[in-house]
């Protein structure tokens, strides 16, 4: 779905206490790979809890384009009939990624090493990220991709028609790369060795587990080995997707900033390659419970109760800790602004190159509501002003991120003066439903912007 929608302004009054249990979708990540592990085994398999978001959809959407069947069959229910490793189908059309990175770099992968060719783009934001992380090592395995120079969207990658293993360290610490690179293994014959030298999120690992193929990682003073067995025949499986903590980040973030607030956000996800956010809230002095912890379709889960905290500390988060956090760097900006001293992020340059230069996005939008901040081209600093200090009255740019509008909309309702977006349009990739599940919650989001 790469269109330009009409964007929707939208602005977060100050907010009375929010209270209640909030039920977050699917986890992204995690439905990405299942709808693609699912196209790559031979029959069928049964999905429950999908995130059904934009960047998820066009993931569907490109596994019928590749041969799967792919069938909604009930909210959050899927099924998908597979076509087996190897036996992707030449798409007849261009593949549209929308806004997803994950999306469109792990399906790359994933048809590297089959010998049908296929033409990505996506929409404003994915046409501007780089995909040279990606095609460098495909082109390993024998593939060919050319696309826009310094490896823009729209792009082609011709798979390889005679594929061989091989062992790659990432240069960049990413499980989209780690992902492209085990998916595109599995059509290779032998053994393909992916090394990373920080660990990043493990879902594709567990779920290729899932699957039956054989992965092992080894853990090395040298990285993270982790070797795959090539041409599996994958085995369909039935997974419940656990709910997404990138998600849950936002009403437990707001929960934290405005007063009197006691929110649940049962059944989430925390596998440890993505807690980084609740452990540095935690070390912030956020009033965060983790309840009932479990297991459900091979991730862990746990209820989340966050309370409001008004005596939250800055901190700052090591550049080791940045993979299991990636992602929710512009919530915690916004929660670093109602705590008492500086914040400082370090190790964090790869917001750069995601649906916007988040970095700039939250330094901006920050300035815009009376926060003080620095930024180098690795970190972020924000100076807290403590609880109810933050002015607000301004309005963000969202830049087609999801996440950026999220974030703004979050700190208006804990700001004197509430907070603008520009555009909420692009919430619906990630957390469909977001402003009704924060209404349901007691907070008040107008679709105009009121700030000037
Ligand atoms: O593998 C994944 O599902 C993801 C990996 C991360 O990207 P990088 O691999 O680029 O760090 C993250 O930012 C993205 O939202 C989802
Ligand atoms: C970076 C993100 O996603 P992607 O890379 O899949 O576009 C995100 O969801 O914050």
């Amino acid at each position: 779905m790469s269109g330009a929608g009409e964007a929707k302004p939208m602005t977060a009054r100050r907010s009375g206490p929010l209270r209640g249990a909030a039920t977050i979708p699917g986890d992204k990540s995690v439905s990405h790979r299942a709808l693609i592990l699912g196209a790559l085994s031979v029959g069928e398999t049964r999905i429950e809890g999908l995130l059904e978001g934009g960047d998820v959809l066009d993931t569907a959407a490109a596994m019928r384009a590749f041969g799967a069947e792919v069938e909604r069959v009930g909210p959050g229910a899927w099924r998908v009939h597979g076509v087996g490793v190897g036996g992707f189908a030449e798409p007849d059309d261009v593949i549209d990624c929308g806004n997803s990175g994950t999306g469109v770099r792990l399906i790359m992968g994933a048809m590297a090493t089959t010998p049908i060719a296929a033409t990505f783009t996506g929409d404003a934001s994915l046409r501007l990220r780089p995909m040279g992380r990606v095609t460098r090592p495909l082109s390993l395995f024998g593939a060919a991709a050319h696309g826009r120079s310094d490896g823009r969207l729209p792009l082609t990658v011709i798979g390889a028609a005679d594929p061989a293993p091989i062992e790659y360290r990432s240069p960049v610490a990413s499980a989209q790369v780690k992902s492209a690179v085990l998916l595109a293994g599995l059509n290779a014959p032998g053994i393909t060795t992916l090394i990373e030298s920080e660990p990043t999120r493990d879902h594709t690992e567990r779920m290729l587990r899932g699957f039956g193929a054989e992965v092992e990682t080894e853990v090395t003073a040298a990285g993270r080995y982790i070797r795959l067995v090539g041409q599996p025949e994958l085995r369909p499986a039935s997974l419940t997707v656990p709910r997404d903590p990138s998600s849950a980040a936002f009403p437990v973030a707001a929960a934290l900033i405005v007063e009197g607030s006691d929110v649940l956000v049962p059944g989430i996800g925390l596998n440890p390659t993505r807690a980084g956010l609740y452990a540095t809230l935690r070390e912030m002095g956020a009033d965060l419970t983790f309840e009932n912890e479990r297991a459900e379709g091979g991730e862990p889960v746990a209820d989340l109760r966050a309370r409001f905290s008004p005596d939250l500390k800055g901190v700052e988060t090591p550049p080791a800790r940045a993979a299991s956090m990636i992602d929710e760097f512009p919530i915690l900006s916004v929660v670093a602004a109602f705590a008492d001293g500086r914040t400082v992020m370090r190790g964090v340059k790869e917001l750069r190159v995601k649906e916007s230069d988040r970095i700039d996005a939250m330094a901006r939008g920050l300035e815009a509501m009376g926060v003080r901040v620095e930024e180098t081209e690795d970190s972020l600093t924000v100076h807290g002003l403590g609880a109810g200090g933050v002015p607000g009255g301004g309005v963000a740019a969202a830049r087609l991120d999801h996440r950026i509008a999220m974030a703004f909309l979050c700190l208006g309702l804990g700001a004197r003066d509430g907070a603008s977006v520009d555009d909420a349009s692009p919430i619906d990739t990630s957390f469909p439903g977001f402003g009704a599940l924060m209404a349901g919650l007691g907070a008040r989001f107008d679709a105009a912007t009121a700030a000037a």
